[in-house]
């Protein structure tokens, strides 16, 4: 049942013992955020621990400590620490200039080979997860042992059974050996005092946490198999989409490809690129990848109710309960983006005047990243990333699709993803294009965000 055919802002799926209620309106979403107590978030982390890292019991309690929910407790304090890490200033720009560095090796490993076929969805895979795992652990990256590559795509494919816990050690048993493997992994990374020597302040803090609560080293393995999982698993499908619109649809390409080129200077016969500038340089670019994750977003947040809360006086939510919030609701309703809601539109997020579209939509509208007390930390790393991807595709190869046309855009399965996978792999060649030698920068010429949600439009005004 849809939005479309209730026509109802929140409705209750009728599951017998367990209210379910569906938020379809953006009003409603709101006054749920504002209910962090009765309607946390912080028990789905928990959750996370106990089914998909399988932390002790021991490791469990120190979690929940007192109360699960208190401002200084473990699961707060994670998430501020997270939240400091990942925002604009000098940290995100060294995660930012490491992962420029792995897609700057990346391009020219294809530079060196000349004409390439490659999977497209398996390139922008791997080359979200070698950057994202390097900018994150540093040069001691459990990721660049190739044994630990294959348990990960191998724990990666339990993740969504994991997730359910139902019978994980018989279902998804493959899976679960391989995060052991991973955990021994980060025992011998966090044992070995590793993060220390060039890790990124995103695991260091979060490291004072865990050490604070008095979790064992075999428990901060697991928790960072978690955190993993959290940093990878949405950026690989948010990048393939970016990537695929702007070469898919020939007036992106164009408009994009455009704008990209303007970036590139000759410098001391180098092509230099500085990918900080995209941020602040690129408006068409950032408008692109916004619009893919409005366009083909499937994030669900999900919370539980811990005591009766009424929204307003209108509806109540029965404790013991659960509040499913679509993104897909949010991101189609004509209300907010106007009549060409179910178009892509890659100048939709631009200024008025430059955009196709006269509607202007709520900036909280977006919730690509979710948004009031649940806001992805990881968000500027992910943008800078897909932006990045997006901007070394379009200047440094031309790509040429099977039989030299791009099928139909097809998505896959989504389970738990913010975005779907492809419904099929698509090979395309990668030709070099410009001759000569490449210099991929990250400048630390400004210290701004890429900035989607409304928590970070608002406070970039202020
Ligand atoms: C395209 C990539 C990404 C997308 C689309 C995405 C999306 C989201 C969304 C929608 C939420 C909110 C969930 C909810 O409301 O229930 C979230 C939370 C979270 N994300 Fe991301 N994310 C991405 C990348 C990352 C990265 C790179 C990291 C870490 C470096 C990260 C770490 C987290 C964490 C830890 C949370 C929980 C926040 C909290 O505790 O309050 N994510 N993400």
């Amino acid at each position: 049942m849809s939005r479309d055919e209730t026509r109802l802002p929140i409705y209750t799926l009728n599951i017998p013992g367990v209210p379910v209620y569906i938020v379809n309106s953006l009003e409603i979403l709101q006054r749920v955020d504002r209910h962090i107590d009765t309607l946390p978030f912080a028990p789905m982390k928990a959750q996370t621990c106990k089914k998909v890292c399988s932390v002790s019991q021991a490791g469990i309690s120190k979690i929940y400590g007192n109360n699960l929910l208190a401002q200084d407790g473990y699961l707060y304090s994670h998430q501020r620490a997270s939240a400091h890490a990942g925002a604009p200033g000098s940290s995100l720009n060294s995660l930012s200039r490491s992962a420029s560095r792995v897609f700057a090796a990346t391009f020219d490993r294809i530079e060196s080979q000349g004409r390439t076929t490659v999977d497209l969805y398996d390139f922008i895979r791997q080359a979200t997860f070698d950057a994202t795992s390097d900018a994150m652990y540093g040069p001691h990256n459990p990721f660049r042992i190739a044994e630990n590559l294959k348990d990960w795509a191998v724990f990666e494919s339990g993740l969504p059974l994991m997730f359910i816990g139902l019978f994980p050690n018989i279902l998804a048993r493959r899976a679960c050996q391989a995060r052991e493997r991973l955990v021994s992994a980060f025992i011998d990374y966090f044992g070995q005092n590793k993060h220390l020597d060039g890790g990124s302040l995103f695991v260091q803090l979060t490291q004072k946490v865990n050490d604070s609560t008095g979790l064992s080293l075999e428990d901060k393995a697991r928790i960072e198999v978690g955190q993993v999982a959290a940093a990878t698993f949405n950026t690989a499908p948010g990048a393939y989409w970016c990537v695929w619109q702007v070469l898919s649809d020939p007036v992106v390409f164009k408009d994009c490809r455009e704008e990209v080129m303007r970036l590139v200077d000759e410098v001391d016969g180098f092509h230099t690129i500085d990918l900080a500038r995209m941020r602040t340089e690129c408006p068409l670019l950032v408008s692109t990848l916004q619009e893919v994750m409005r366009f083909y977003g499937t994030a669900t947040s999900l919370r539980l109710i811990y005591e009766d809360t009424m929204l307003g006086d209108e509806y109540l939510l029965k404790k013991g309960g659960a509040v499913l919030m679509p993104n897909s609701m949010f991101h189609t309703d004509e209300t907010l983006w106007g009549p060409t809601v179910h178009e892509f539109d890659h100048t939709r997020f631009l200024r008025t005047g430059q955009r196709k579209s006269n509607t202007k939509h709520p900036a909280a509208a977006f919730r690509g990243f979710g948004g009031g007390h649940v806001l992805c930390p990881g968000r500027h790393l992910a943008s800078t990333e897909m932006l990045a991807l997006m901007a070394l595709v379009l200047v440094r190869v031309d790509v040429i699709p099977p039989g030299g046309k791009w099928p139909a855009t097809r998505t896959g399965q989504s389970a738990g993803r913010a975005l779907p996978l492809p419904k099929e792999r698509v090979l395309v060649d990668f030709i070099p294009r410009a001759a000569g030698k490449w210099r991929v920068v990250f400048s630390d010429e400004n210290n701004s965000g890429v900035n989607l949600v409304a928590e970070d439009i608002d406070s970039t005004k202020s």
